[in-house]
């Protein structure tokens, strides 16, 4: 099929799928409001390969941005249309399928994995059977080139995956798994070397000729051949349009006007001629005003009607007109669209024009946790990392607190080895689930985008995921310090401080889950989750003494997870002990409780505390979710 239709050529009365009347954009700047886009209309239709070019700076990605609903502050100002009608936000953003310019992907994950993932979790399971997925996987995979890397890991972030260009088709193809009506990228080339970049825009242009997609690309310095592929070209320059039209009658456009191309490649050509030359105030100027009188000449020739030069020889795209080539201008109503008709029903069937319904909850919540523990169990270094902390944990703990006795001596011991653990239960809890959460943010912004899944599914699964992360090694850890430490050989004196551990864990999780979603930087999360931790420390009753506190802050302990975690401990290890006084001296703690009532820890029970710490961790993660719902959501400006 690929090949066979001109789709540089009109197509009588069909309906854009997207069209776009005075697209204006405006930003606040220091300097005062500056517009980015000027006056820009157009349209593009299905089957269509369009190239957005221009210089650095022209607008091609705020273009982009804008028709795919993904801008973020300013202001826009104009009409979009999808098929002829307003767009409706929810359901746009799950028929455009968005490959953004950074391949947002998990790089644990191996190419098949991601894109079985991608497949499972926006395929609608009432239409598609689970084999029907996979078929889709594969042949994605085929149409892509990909196979023969689909056990690979995407890699990235030091770990080695595929190439550059493989990992940019994956990235389409996460797209690609699903039926989208208009598929848009930004830069897809950049980064690449020549032959990948134009093997990504050749198996583009298959894969949108077959499913009569119309695919919008921005894209930098393309070679002359992969030109040659786009059939229609919007060229900007400084934020105005210098040309949209078809790709194939480009130069004979510009011959038109009285620039001929000398260049053999006519992006170089195009890049020339609307380029803004900053080399000093006058050359600045000069361009400026060649840019404007450029713009100017194609809104004229617009309201003129349009007429197109046409190539000579009739090439379609695929055969474009280069440098030099004799202009035959011919009567083409430019306002009408460029793209033949000639469709079945079959390939017109494939482009979609609502979105399909949404997975089940449960579904997309097991698909999530099936992906999240496979990223879990492939985070070796931190594995490793909790097992070296594991065994230094009942190293040390063990053996510094070893075999407590009696004493006066195993009474600070054991008020030491319960802090200790308190401790230990949060730092290093808290702080893998941080670096989890903030280093999968930005796959969760591009799926959330795309309206993926639910944002509920997608908290519940996550935070499940961390649950034999972090309770795995902490069961062991406990039974080795108990055991070694010698604390309250006592059955349910055990289980009640592995429930009292349990509930500080969870808990902390919910925490660094609200760190992660409250903070957009790495850097920013880790100075603001030690500082926080360290400072509610203060509050166990261990550091200081409640009846000193100022109690401006006292109130602070009854919202410290680690202050009913410390007292729960304590209770519960010290509660029936009796303890010898060494010979001379005046000062001895006889029992257990006199201990606990001298820290303060008495005033609720230990089941109280176990209680109201499993509270405070539900409040943490309600709050954890609302921040991920609302304050962690891009906020794009929709017209
Ligand atoms: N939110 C914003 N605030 C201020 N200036 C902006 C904003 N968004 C875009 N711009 C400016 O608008 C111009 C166009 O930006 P855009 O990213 O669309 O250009 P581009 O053609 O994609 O460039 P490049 O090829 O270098 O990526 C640039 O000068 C950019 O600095």
């Amino acid at each position: 099929m690929s090949g066979q239709r001109d789709y540089s050529e009109k197509r009588e009365g069909a309906t854009p799928i997207l069209s776009w009347s005075n697209l204006n954009y405006d930003v606040k700047t220091k300097q005062g409001a500056r517009r980015i886009l000027h006056d820009i209309s157009g349209n593009v239709y299905n089957g269509e390969l369009v190239a957005i070019m221009g210089s650095s700076g022209a607008g091609k990605t705020t273009l982009l941005n804008v028709l795919a609903g993904r801008v973020q502050g300013g202001r826009v100002y104009g009409d979009i249309k999808f098929n002829g009608a307003k767009r409706n936000p929810h359901d746009f953003k799950r028929m455009l399928a968005f490959v953004e310019q950074d391949d947002l992907m998990f790089p644990q994950l191996t190419v098949g994995e991601t894109l079985t993932a991608s497949a499972e979790l926006r395929l609608p399971s009432n239409k598609y059977t689970k084999a029907d997925k996979l078929e889709r996987v594969e042949s994605v995979m085929r149409q892509l080139r990909l196979t023969h890397v689909k056990d690979t890991g995407i890699g990235g972030y030091g770990a080695r995956g595929v190439s550059g260009g493989e990992r940019k088709r994956v990235s389409i193809g996460v797209e690609l798994v699903t039926d989208p009506s208009i598929l848009v990228l930004d830069e897809p080339s950049s980064g690449l070397d020549s032959s990948s970049a134009e093997m990504v825009v050749s198996l583009t242009k298959d894969m949108s000729r077959e499913r009569n997609l119309c695919t919008l690309m921005t894209i930098h310095q393309p070679s002359a051949e992969m030109v040659a592929k786009f059939d229609k070209l919007i060229l900007l320059s400084q934020g105005k349009l210098i040309y949209m039209g078809p790709m194939s009658q480009a130069i004979s456009y510009f011959e038109s006007l009285g620039y001929p191309s000398t260049n053999p490649n006519p992006a170089n050509f195009f890049i020339d001629l609307t380029t803004i030359d900053f080399s000093s105030d006058k050359a600045m100027q000069e361009s400026e005003q060649h840019v404007q009188a450029l713009a100017d000449s194609f809104t004229k020739f617009r309201e003129s009607g349009g007429q197109l030069p046409k190539n000579p020889s009739g090439a379609s795209s695929g055969s474009i007109v280069t440098a030099g080539s004799n202009s035959n201008i011919v009567a083409s109503n430019y306002s009408k669209s460029e793209v033949n008709n000639d469709i079945t029903q079959e390939e017109a069937d494939l482009v979609l024009l609502e979105p399909p319904p949404m997975n089940n909850w449960l579904y997309e919540f097991w698909t999530l946790l099936k992906r999240d523990l496979i990223l879990v169990k492939r985070n070796r270094s931190l594995i490793y990392g909790l097992l070296a902390q594991c065994i230094t944990t009942i190293i040390f703990l063990g053996f510094v607190f070893f075999q407590l006795k009696h004493d006066q001596a195993s009474v600070q011991n054991r008020i030491g080895i319960l802090f200790m653990f308190t401790v230990l239960c949060t730092f290093p809890v808290i702080f893998p689930v941080v670096t989890i959460i903030m280093t999968g943010r930005g796959v969760l912004m591009r799926e959330r985008s795309a309206g993926t899944y639910r944002m509920t599914s997608y908290f519940f699964a996550k935070s499940l995921s961390f649950f034999p992360l972090a309770f795995l090694p902490y069961t062991v850890t406990y039974i080795g310090v108990y055991f070694i430490s010698h604390l309250q050989y006592d059955a349910a004196k055990f289980f009640i401080g592995f429930a009292n551990m349990y509930a500080i864990i969870f808990t902390s999780i919910g925490f660094a889950f609200a760190i992660a979603m409250i903070t957009h930087s790495m850097e920013v999360a880790f100075i603001i989750a030690p500082v926080t931790i360290s400072n509610l420390l203060l509050f166990t009753g261990n550091l200081s003494n409640f009846k000193a506190v100022t109690p401006v802050l006292r109130w602070i302990k009854y919202v410290c997870m680690y202050y009913y975690s410390y007292s729960a401990f304590m209770q519960n290890e010290f509660g029936g002990l009796t303890f010898t006084c060494d010979t001379g001296s005046t000062a001895c703690y006889n029992t257990g409780e006199e201990v606990v009532s001298s820290y303060n820890l008495n005033e609720q029970s230990i089941w109280l505390c176990i209680v109201i710490n499993l509270c405070l961790g539900i409040g943490d993660y309600a709050f954890a979710y609302a921040l991920t719902r609302w304050l962690a959501k891009p906020r794009y400006i929709w017209i």
